[in-house]
C-alpha cells in the first residue's frame, strides 16, 4: 500500500499540485485520471521520488520515503517497476538482455539465474519466442510487453505505469490493460496508472483518483464513476461519445 499525504508541487509561478492526498492498495490498479496538464505525471515522479514535493509525504508500506535517508530510498526503489510512456526499450540491446537489465543491476543474481528469470517473466507477458529481437523489430503492444516483463523481473512490490496505452489501436490497449490487472492481482502489487483512457477506466478502474488543476476532487471505482454528481468529472468522462451512450444504456436499464 502506498499512502500519499498533502502533496504539493509548484513550478515558478504555477502551482501544480495542491495539496493531493490518498491511498493506493496492494492487488488493485490504481488509476490518476485527468485531462492534459493537470498533474499527473508530476505526482507520479513525486511518488518515485523522481521530483521532490515542496510539502508533503508518501510512505510505502508505513515506509516513509519522502526525505528518508538514501539507504531507505533505495531500499523502496529496489521493490519499484516503472513502465514508461512509449516503453522506453534500450534500442541497442535484445528483448531478452532488456529484460536481464535490471537483475543486473538490482540482484546479484547469477547469469543462469538471471535467465531463468528472463524467460519467466517473457512468458508470462506472452513473449516467449522474442529473446532475440531486437525493439525496432517488434511492434508497439510487444514492445509495452517487454516493458512490463522488464518491469516485473526483479519481483516488483510497486508498479507505475505512464500511459501505458498511448500510440496503441484499441484491441491491443485492452490486452495491456489485462495483463496489467492480471500480473497486479497475481502478484498482490501496488500499481498505479496514469491515463485519460476513459476505456481503461472502465476496463481495470479498481480505484480511480480524478486530478483537476492540481487538486484530487473525486476518488471512487469503475461502478460509481459513470453517477458522479462533481462537474469537472462528468464533463471530463462525457466529453467522449461512447460514454455518452454507455450512460444512456444505463440509465435506460434502470428504468
Ligand atoms: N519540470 C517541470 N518544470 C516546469 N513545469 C513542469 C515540469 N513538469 C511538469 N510541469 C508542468 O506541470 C503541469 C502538469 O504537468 P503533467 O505532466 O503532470 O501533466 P499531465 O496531467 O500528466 O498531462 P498529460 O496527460 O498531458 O501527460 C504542466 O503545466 C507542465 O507544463
Amino acid at each position: 500500500m502506498i499512502e500519499i499525504h498533502n502533496i504539493q508541487k509548484t513550478f515558478g509561478d504555477k502551482k501544480v499540485l495542491d495539496g493531493v492526498s490518498g491511498v493506493f492498495e496492494a492487488g488493485k490498479t490504481n488509476l490518476l485520471l485527468g485531462a492534459s496538464g493537470t498533474g499527473k505525471s508530476v505526482l507520479l515522479k513525486c511518488i518515485v521520488g523522481l521530483i521532490k514535493p515542496d510539502v508533503g509525504s508518501v510512505t510505502f508500506d508505513g515506509t516513509y520515503f519522502t526525505n528518508s535517508k538514501l539507504d531507505i530510498k533505495q531500499e523502496i526503489r529496489r521493490k519499484i517497476g516503472m513502465l514508461f510512456q512509449g516503453s522506453a526499450l534500450f534500442d541497442s540491446m535484445t528483448v531478452e538482455q532488456n529484460v536481464e537489465f535490471p537483475l543486473k543491476m538490482l540482484t546479484d543474481m547469477n547469469k543462469s539465474e538471471r535467465m531463468d528469470r528472463v524467460n519467466f517473466c517473457l512468458q508470462r507477458v506472452g513473449l516467449e519466442n522474442a529473446n532475440k529481437k531486437m525493439p525496432a523489430e517488434i511492434s508497439g503492444g510487444m514492445k509495452k510487453r517487454v516493458g512490463i516483463a522488464r518491469a516485473i523481473a526483479p519481483n516488483c512490490t510497486y508498479l507505475f505505469c505512464d500511459e501505458p496505452n498511448s500510440g496503441l489501436d484499441p484491441q491491443t490497449s485492452l490486452k495491456i490493460d489485462e495483463l496489467i490487472l492480471e500480473i497486479t492481482q497475481e502478484y498482490n502489487i501496488t500499481t498505479i496508472i496514469v491515463t485519460h483512457d476513459m476505456n481503461s477506466v472502465i476496463e481495470i478502474g479498481d480505484k480511480i483518483m480524478f486530478l483537476f488543476e492540481g487538486k484530487k476532487l473525486w476518488e471512487g471505482t469503475r461502478d460509481e464513476i459513470l453517477d458522479t454528481d462533481v462537474k469537472e468529472l462528468n464533463e471530463f468522462i462525457f466529453s467522449n461519445r461512447l460514454m455518452r451512450d454507455a450512460k444512456k444504456v444505463e440509465d435506460n436499464s434502470s428504468m
